[in-house]
């Protein structure tokens, strides 16, 4: 019977180790992939402007300036200057795409924020062109990576793998940030922002998820963030007209993990930015309080396009390059898990720009163009058409 039991015990223990081996062999292909594929990655996404709420959809004449040739090419003509640009990027999805297809690109880069990974994945685009739709709409990436990662924890307990996990929801209007949880409460200009919103923050917002057993509960306490920040921001858009297509909101999620069994330990954060509309202010016609508002999107987007391209040009001397993260509360927000490596700590991005193929919309889609090409340096080539 004590023999019988031993052995039990031994197998027992012997698959534990087998299944741990199989997590850090899996950890490194993953990682190895990843690097393979660059920390900074883009992807497009043509939108159906049949399915897209445009709020200049009553002007819309129907040419087309974009071919999309998927997976990874796009030609767009400018009638203007009779010229044709190809571009390359890592995935360019058309119209028919639906979130799902989307999502199961990103899978291996969200996958990775359970290894320790800092993540960044922003949705850029002008206003209407499906940002939102595609971050928190049906199978949109925020429900499905929550929901993948609580399942990925829930696999790494069998092997030993305790998480905590933690969600903030933050918005960034006019170069503040406010908390979408919580009392949506507005930090002063002064405070150190980064802090109050990252783990270990004085001041931090926190909102623990619990990961219990029974996925529903876990599943509506998730619900129930999403639903608080979307209120939030209701109660934010009847004070300032559509302030949600003028704000970047940031979903923050951070997972800390360890194994008592082989003493290791991990924290990844994984960011999901729904970047304002990236509208020019000359297009936009504003004036007053939203030209005021433009500026300061205009100014963060820019900063971040600054950043990213800082952060993939340099090589080798990381430690040397001087990246500009404080010229925007975004950028500074961010830092950590913009791509490149901070105190040894690996981070990646991904940018998903949201492109209208129509004439009508062709300086911003240019535009969007123009900011992808810098953060990723895809811009092929340019001809002009015969
Ligand atoms: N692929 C799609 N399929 C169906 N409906 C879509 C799709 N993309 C966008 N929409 C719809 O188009 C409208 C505008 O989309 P959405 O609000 O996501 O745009 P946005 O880029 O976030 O705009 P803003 O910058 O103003 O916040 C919404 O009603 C959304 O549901």
């Amino acid at each position: 019977m004590r023999q019988q039991l031993q052995d039990a015990i031994d197998a027992r223990n012997e698959t534990l180790d087998r299944l741990r081996t199989e997590e850090v062999v899996r950890r490194r292909l993953n990682a190895t992939i990843l690097e393979l594929r660059g920390n900074i990655r883009v992807f497009v996404r043509e939108v159906e402007p049949a399915k897209v709420d445009y709020p200049d959809q009553g002007e819309l004449d129907g040419g087309k300036e974009m071919a999309v040739h998927a997976p990874t090419t796009l030609s767009a003509t400018g009638k203007e200057r009779n010229e044709k640009h190809s571009y390359g990027f890592d995935r360019v999805f058309g119209p028919d795409a639906t979130n799902m297809q989307v999502f199961e690109d990103c899978r291996e880069l969200i996958q990775s924020v359970v290894d320790g990974y800092n993540v960044s994945i922003l949705s850029y685009g002008q206003t209407g062109s499906g940002k939102t739709f595609g971050m928190s709409g049906p199978k949109g990436i925020i429900p499905c990576a929550i929901a993948m990662l609580l399942t990925e924890m829930q696999r790494l307990q069998e092997k030993g793998w305790e998480y905590r996990v933690e969600a903030s929801f933050v918005e960034v209007y006019n170069e503040t940030l406010n908390d979408l949880l919580g009392d949506a409460k507005t930090w002063d200009d002064n405070e150190d922002l980064t802090a109050s919103v990252r783990p270990g923050g004085k001041r931090k917002e926190k909102h623990e998820i619990h990961h219990d057993s029974v996925t529903g509960k876990t599943t509506q306490a998730v619900q129930n963030v999403l639903d608080t920040a979307a209120k939030n921001r209701r109660v934010a858009a009847t004070k300032a007209n559509e302030r949600s297509s003028r704000s970047h909101s940031v979903f923050i999620l951070t997972l800390r993990g360890s194994c008592s069994a082989t003493g290791e330990s991990s924290e990844g954060v994984l960011n999901l930015v729904d970047l304002a509309g990236s509208e020019r202010l000359k297009q936009s016609g504003a004036e007053g309080d939203r030209k005021k508002e433009t500026q300061a999107i205009n100014k963060s987007l820019s900063s971040l396009g600054d950043v990213i391209a800082a952060l993939g040009s340099r090589k080798g001397d990381e430690g040397q390059s001087h990246i500009p993260y404080r010229n925007s509360k975004l950028t500074y927000l961010l830092q950590s898990s913009l791509g490149g490596t901070i105190a040894g700590k690996s981070s990646r991005t991904l940018m998903l720009l949201h492109l209208s193929p129509l004439q009508a919309h062709w300086q911003e889609s240019r535009s969007s163009l123009l900011f992808g090409s810098k953060v990723h340096g895809t811009h092929i080539g340019t001809a002009k058409r015969k």
